[in-house]
């Protein structure tokens, strides 16, 4: 694997590491209060009990800007990743994606096109089709924008072989290990160019030493793009130029 593989095909606008004072803001939540179950927002839990998962989150993110957030299980870490990437809508507030307009008032459909342009998720778990190659899964997202055959295939294989895997290609994801998965999941999370990568604990079904590697991806990925990543270990939070704290779905401290 070659240092800076996962550089971007089109750069991002504005500074990126040089000085985040200056860079424009790539992601704002402001004053985001999430509570699952409840109508006013599109929660992914169907009971009538009510859940207050963040309240009155207000983050600033700069574009090029790797920000980690950490906080005790249940404190609204992967409720923020959710937000961001559009995959819900929160009860209130208003989540700024770049310059586009408040990603809350979008349809389902906007939204779900300003995602798959522009962000890249990992998860921690993976979620590879198993009935898929390697190759086909990091195309996936390719075929929902509609590019041909053999472009996918291309960009698919390149992405492969930047983060380590040009001889696993026609794997199917049952063939891999659990380090070998999470780096075909990141190159599918790359296969658009997105501007902002949203992990949530990318290396917690790692051990040490394949986490380590994964890490040294998004290190890299971070050097020219936005990074939000969740975590509860301290070496993925090493990789933040900043990291902010969680309690109870708010933010105790902004790492500023
Ligand atoms: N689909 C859901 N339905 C109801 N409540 C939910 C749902 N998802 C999360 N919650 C609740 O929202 C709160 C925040 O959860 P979230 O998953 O954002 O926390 P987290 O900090 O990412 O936790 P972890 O570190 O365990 O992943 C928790 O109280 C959780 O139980």
């Amino acid at each position: 694997m070659s240092d800076h593989a996962l550089r971007r095909t089109t750069p991002q606008a504005g500074p990126t590491t040089t000085d985040e004072r200056e860079s424009p803001t790539a992601v704002r939540l402001e004053d985001v209060t999430h509570e699952y179950g409840s109508s006013g927002g599109r929660g992914r839990s169907s009971e009538d009990r009510t859940v207050t998962a963040l309240r009155d989150v207000t983050l600033d993110v700069a574009a090029g800007e790797t920000v980690g957030l950490e906080g005790p299980s249940g404190s609204g870490k992967s409720t923020i990743l959710h937000a961001v990437s559009g995959l819900l809508v929160p009860t209130a507030g208003r989540i700024q994606l770049l310059d586009t307009a408040d990603l809350t008032s979008l349809s389902d459909r906007e939204r779900t096109r300003l995602r798959r342009h522009h962000v890249g998720i990992v998860f921690q778990r993976f979620h590879l089709l198993p009935s898929l190659s390697a190759r086909a899964n990091v195309a996936l997202p390719l075929v929902q924008a509609g590019i041909n055959r053999s472009t996918r295939r291309q960009r698919a294989e390149s992405l492969l072989e930047q983060v380590g895997l040009g001889d696993r290609i026609d794997h199917s994801p049952g063939e891999l290990s659990g380090g070998e998965r999470q780096r075909v999941a990141i190159a599918r999370a790359l296969v658009t160019d997105p501007d902002v990568i949203v992990a949530d604990e990318p290396t917690g079904e790692l051990d040490t030493a394949t986490g380590a590697d994964v890490l040294d991806l998004l290190t890299d990925i971070g050097r020219d793009r936005t990074v939000l990543v969740a975590s509860h270990d301290d070496s993925t939070l090493a990789v933040a130029n900043r990291v902010v704290t969680l309690r109870d779905g708010r933010v105790v401290d902004d790492g500023r």
